[in-house]
């Protein structure tokens, strides 16, 4: 079988990124989701991710243990080179990361796939607020930036999440399917 993927999971700040990849994995355990590494701290919540300091992500990166690293949020987040192993293996493979970081990532991974998770404005607004993680600066920040369009040239689905999160997995699941074909 080719290798198609991986499937990068982009979208705004609070859009519902990793709550959709974690009810895709939940819908199908064969789905692999990508440990991130990230200079956040262990216990700050949410995706399942390695959290490590300033000076352990630089050892990491400098040792090669990443498929792409990146900054935002003033973080560093990292895709651990384990992904390529994913990859052989044949399963869908999904990780979430930065809109700035698709035009490298594809040169990175050339089956690489896109899934962009959308929702209305003031959906957006009211999920950052009850998730709770950030301050209401930090809120305002990721609102700026929410309508950061994507590079083109892309094999984009766009998956909208405004709604019942149901609605978005299926059509996630559905974006799947030519990994199985
Ligand atoms: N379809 C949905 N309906 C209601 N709440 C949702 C839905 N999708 C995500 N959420 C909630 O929105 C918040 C942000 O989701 P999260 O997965 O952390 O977003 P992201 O990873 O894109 O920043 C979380 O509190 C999550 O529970
Ligand atoms: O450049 P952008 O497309 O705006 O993305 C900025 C960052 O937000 C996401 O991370 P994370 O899931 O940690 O942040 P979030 O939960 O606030 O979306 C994404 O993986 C990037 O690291």
């Amino acid at each position: 079988m080719s290798v198609i993927g991986p499937f990068a999971v982009v979208g705004p700040s609070g859009v519902g990124k990793d709550t959709v990849m974690e009810a895709v994995q939940a819908a199908d355990p064969s789905v692999v989701l990508v440990r991130r590494v990230i200079t956040r701290p262990a216990e700050a919540g949410g995706e399942a991710f390695e959290g490590v300091d300033r000076a352990a992500f630089a050892a990491m990166k400098a040792a090669g243990d990443f498929a792409l690293d990146w900054e935002a949020h003033g973080l560093a987040y990292g895709i651990p080179v384990s992904i390529h192993d994913d990859l052989g293996a044949g399963r869908p493979v999904l990780f979430n990361v930065s809109r700035a970081m698709l035009a490298e990532a594809v040169k990175v991974f050339p089956g690489l796939r896109v899934l962009s998770i959308t929702a209305t404005d003031d959906v957006l607004a009211a999920r950052l607020r009850a998730r709770g993680r950030e301050s209401e600066d930090q809120i305002a920040q990721r609102l700026a930036r929410a309508k950061l369009p994507l590079p083109a040239g892309l094999r984009v689905t766009e998956i909208d999440n405004s709604g019942a999160l149901d609605r978005a997995v299926k059509a996630v699941r559905a974006a799947l399917q030519p990994v199985r074909a």
